[in-house]
């Protein structure tokens, strides 16, 4: 028995002559958001579906809810939300049809009302799917992951194709939902509002883990000026003293702090 959410150890899994999963270890408490970060082939997406069930493993331990997705049943299964980067369609239904389909699925789903509030889709409910925009279904790809009531719940890539403020609008969701996630994204200011830890994946492997404020020591600043240069986590107090030196203006004076983009791009050694 486990009190995380998600528990993995030493998970492996290869494709032919590919490994896509090399060692990883993953641990997700309860309630915990957490962002899965990696460049394009990282093996995010085979480490999710393995965590969802969805896909063998080769090698390693895992447990979902305190179960293995490869040997779990249909009542875990309803504890799991998942939404995929892209869903099968259901065009001809409206919406408040398409989610009391799924609804029927679940012991204790929410409410139609109350699943349509949380997504922002009120006002859309009598709407024929396939008359929705893109951002609009992927509002209902959410609704169709939370209307179960899930203890974890997958989203991978799910603002993608949103514009800003229909992004900031889905954070707010996310925020108001009362469960655990494990996100998948490219967009590090998503991860950023959204994740109380982030994983950095690459080539099937972490290369760091930690709060998103602080990964990379991001929470220290860079304070420059004409005659020097220093890291400090206190740069009001730096600045203070060298106002006092220079008995006013500091000359050149500059202060940077690293954002989350930048640490992850030095982590997984892209050229910049
Ligand atoms: N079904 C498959 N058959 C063969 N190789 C696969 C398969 N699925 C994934 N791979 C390979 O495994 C590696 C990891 O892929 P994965 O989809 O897990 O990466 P990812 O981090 O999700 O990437 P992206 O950010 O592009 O979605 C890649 O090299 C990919 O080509």
């Amino acid at each position: 028995m486990t009190d995380d959410a998600v528990r993995v150890r030493g998970l492996r899994k290869s494709y032919r002559d590919t490994t896509a999963v090399d060692g990883l270890d993953l641990d997700i408490a309860h309630g915990e958001v957490r962002a899965l970060l990696g460049p394009n082939g990282a093996g995010k997406t085979t480490t999710v579906e393995i965590l969802e069930g969805h896909r063998s493993r080769d090698g390693g331990s895992v447990s979902v809810l305190g179960v293995d997705p490869a040997r779990a049943g249909i009542a875990w299964r309803r504890e799991i939300g998942i939404v995929l980067q892209e869903t099968a369609d259901a065009a001809e239904l409206t919406v408040a049809e398409t989610i009391r389909h799924v609804a029927r699925y679940f012991p204790r789903p929410r409410s139609l009302d109350e699943t349509l509030d949380l997504v922002g889709l009120a006002e859309k409910r009598d709407s024929r799917v396939r008359r929705l925009s893109g951002g609009q279904r992927r509002r209902l790809d959410v609704a169709l992951g939370i209307v179960g009531r899930p203890r974890l719940l997958f989203l991978d890539e799910p603002t993608t194709g949103f514009d800003p403020v229909a992004r900031r609008q889905f954070w707010s969701t996310v925020r108001g939902l009362d469960t655990t996630i494990l996100l998948t994204t490219h967009y590090l200011d998503e991860a950023a509002a959204l994740a109380d830890r982030v994983t950095v994946i690459d080539a099937g492997r972490v290369l760091a883990e930690g709060d998103p404020a602080t990964l990379g020591a991001r929470d220290l600043a860079t304070v420059t000026w004409r005659d020097g240069r220093e890291r400090t986590a206190d740069p009001a107090a730096l600045v203070a003293r060298l106002t006092a030196v220079y008995s006013g203006a500091v000359p050149g004076l500059e202060i940077t702090r690293p954002s989350l983009e930048d640490v992850y791009l030095d982590l997984i050694g892209a050229d910049r």
